[in-house]
């Protein structure tokens, strides 16, 4: 039996002997987010009951996964992150990583389809196709499906201040080819309230932009009941410099915000929070990266039942996707990044995640090349079928560590979250730049630790060469695509009829001037009618405005 005396002897007979002689290699060692580590963690050092705390996989609080057999059902969703160029590009890239194993499609668009401009509008040229597909019409979402059955696969989108339109031409697409809304499955991030704390990629003043949220939440739950309308972001916090502990804070202070604005309009949580997901980072710390992902899945289990007293479990369980440390990956000794990336995949397959993205290695340098692609994958198969990480449920439960730091992080995340709160929720904390100040300051430590050497990256601070370089092959997309997509552009607007392009956007700016409408019904006409996500975008704006972020020192 352990006991305090017990460990207070071990550390006067054998610790402190030891260490005089030898000494350690840091005075202090923490984590990445700053939480001290002992040197020994023992049974005295897990608080509370089993039950309570940990429970079992598939019952609340969910501490140890969603599922009662979590992979030894189904492997989690392979879903590499891709798009680029056109519509054509970014769907052959599809079908090869589909061949390659991926079990999901999740796309990134280009910036003048995030931000509402068409390709021709002047800001957008030099922009097409450069992050991503460029999308403007609802015929390209047809091309860039080509060839995948809709109601088999499960695609996700990263669009939020456009979500709605892009929503709606995966809903025209599918309809165009017989498949009923109800019979899609995939996710929209829709996640603005990150957007103004990290990702900057907003166009309309919070207000509006939080109600065309809550709208697509409103109408999808309703009429698209397969599919996930909003992925609560912690990835981009984190990527903008938080550390875990402010990444699951302020995530789930993100969905505390939602569920509160959507269960204000009257409907029900049990309605629509099972349709709810979230999106975190997976970092190179292996532990306290398993320890952030189960603190968050026993803390939104709680804030589910206590604050809004959810009833169905669907309500309750924290889903989530999971994409490698971005900000972690180097330019220096690309390949080595693989490593990293490996370990990252396994916290993730570690911490429960039920769809992955793995960076490939060359994304500190470029767009991720077809073989690196390839390499991404094949580490996302090695974790879930070599590594005997999928054999049991929640295998690093029980870990004195591990558990302690579950606690620990929960602990802390707590207690920003009530500071958010207490400012009247993170609609108001934007507002007076409180997630934004703790960012940048948290930033600000891990870069300075990276630099004094406190905290080490290989390559880089640690075994720097500065001959290793230019061993990446550097993918590029090809400037000819702009020429291509502006042709079809241009061929779309004169197909149409113009008479029902106009009343469909007349109908959509009567719609957006009424708050107590919900605007999904418009935006999925006028996408049907032809009209591009520019000018739903720009109709939009007439009445809304664009949001010019404040400067706060
Ligand atoms: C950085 C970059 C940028 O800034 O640009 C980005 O943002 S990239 C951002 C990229 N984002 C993404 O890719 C987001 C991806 N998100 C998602 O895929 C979703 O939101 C998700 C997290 C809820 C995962 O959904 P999913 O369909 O892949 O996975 P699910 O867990 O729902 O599982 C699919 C089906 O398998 C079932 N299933 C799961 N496990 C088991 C099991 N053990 N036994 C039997 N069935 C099982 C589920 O119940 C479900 O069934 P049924 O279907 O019947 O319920």
């Amino acid at each position: 039996m352990v006991t305090p005396e017990r460990v207070k002897e071990w550390e006067s007979k054998y610790l402190q002997p030891w260490i005089s002689k030898r000494k350690e290699r840091k005075n202090k060692f923490t984590t990445p987010s700053g939480i001290e580590i002992k040197t020994l963690y023992t049974p005295l050092d897990l608080k509370g009951d089993y039950e309570e705390k940990i429970g079992f996989p598939g019952e609340y609080p969910y501490t140890r996964g969603i599922y009662p057999n979590m992979y030894r059902g189904r492997i989690w969703t392979i879903r590499q992150y891709a798009g680029f160029g056109s519509a054509e590009d970014t769907n052959a890239r599809f079908r090869k990583l589909l061949e390659a194993g991926q079990t999901g499609l999740s796309t990134a668009f280009d910036l003048p389809t995030q931000l509402g401009l068409d390709p021709d509008n002047e800001l957008a040229y030099t922009e097409v196709g450069v992050v991503g597909v460029s999308m403007f019409h609802w015929k390209e979402m047809d091309i860039v499906t080509n060839q995948i059955p809709l109601n088999k696969v499960s695609t996700s989108m990263t669009i939020n201040a456009t979500a709605m339109e892009l929503l709606s031409m995966y809903v025209a697409t599918a309809e165009s080819r017989g498949v009923s809304p109800t019979e899609i499955d995939g996710t929209v991030q829709n996640d603005i309230l990150k957007e103004y704390i990290a990702r900057k990629n907003y166009i309309y003043p919070p207000e509006p932009s939080m109600r065309y949220a809550i709208d697509i939440i409103e109408y999808s739950y309703k009429n698209i009941p397969k599919w996930h309308p909003i992925s609560i972001s912690g990835y981009h916090i984190r990527e903008a410099g938080a550390d875990a502990v402010l990444e699951v804070a302020f995530t789930l202070a993100d969905g505390i915000e939602y569920v509160r604005r959507t269960a204000e309009r009257g409907i029900p949580v049990d309605d629509f929070a099972p349709t709810l997901s979230f999106f975190f980072a997976g970092y190179t710390n292996l532990f306290e990266e398993v320890a952030k992902f189960r603190a968050a899945r026993r803390m939104w289990a709680k804030i589910m039942r206590d604050m809004f007293n959810a009833k169905k479990a669907d309500s309750m369980t924290l889903k989530f996707h999971t994409q490698t440390g971005g900000a972690e990956l180097t330019a220096q000794q690309p390949e080595i990044n693989i490593i990293r990336t490996t370990i990252q995949a396994l916290a993730a397959a570690l911490g429960g995640t039920q769809s992955l993205h793995v960076n490939s290695y060359d994304e500190a340098v470029a767009l991720p090349s077809e073989k690196a692609a390839k390499i991404a994958i094949r580490v996302q198969q090695i974790v879930a079928y070599e590594s005997g990480s999928t054999e049991t449920v929640d295998p690093l439960a029980g870990s004195y560590y591990v558990e302690w730091l579950t606690d620990e992080i929960e602990e802390r995340a707590w207690k920003i979250i009530e500071r958010v709160e207490g400012m009247g929720g993170m609609m108001k904390a934007v507002e007076r730049g409180f997630p934004q100040a703790e960012i940048a300051e948290s930033a600000y430590r891990l870069q300075k630790k990276i630099e004094e050497g406190e905290m080490i990256r290989v390559g880089v601070n640690m075994s720097y060469e500065p001959d290793w370089i230019g061993t990446t092959e550097v993918f590029r997309v090809n400037p000819e695509i702009r020429e291509r997509v502006l042709t079809r552009l241009k061929k779309y607007r004169s197909e149409r009829d113009q008479m029902k392009v106009r009343d469909s956007l007349n109908a959509l700016r009567k719609a957006a001037e009424n708050p107590s409408v919900n605007l999904f019904p418009y935006v999925l006409d006028a996408i049907k009618k032809g009209c591009t996500v520019g000018e739903i975008s720009s109709t939009l704006r007439e009445i809304w405005g664009e949001y010019k972020e404040p400067i706060i020192f």
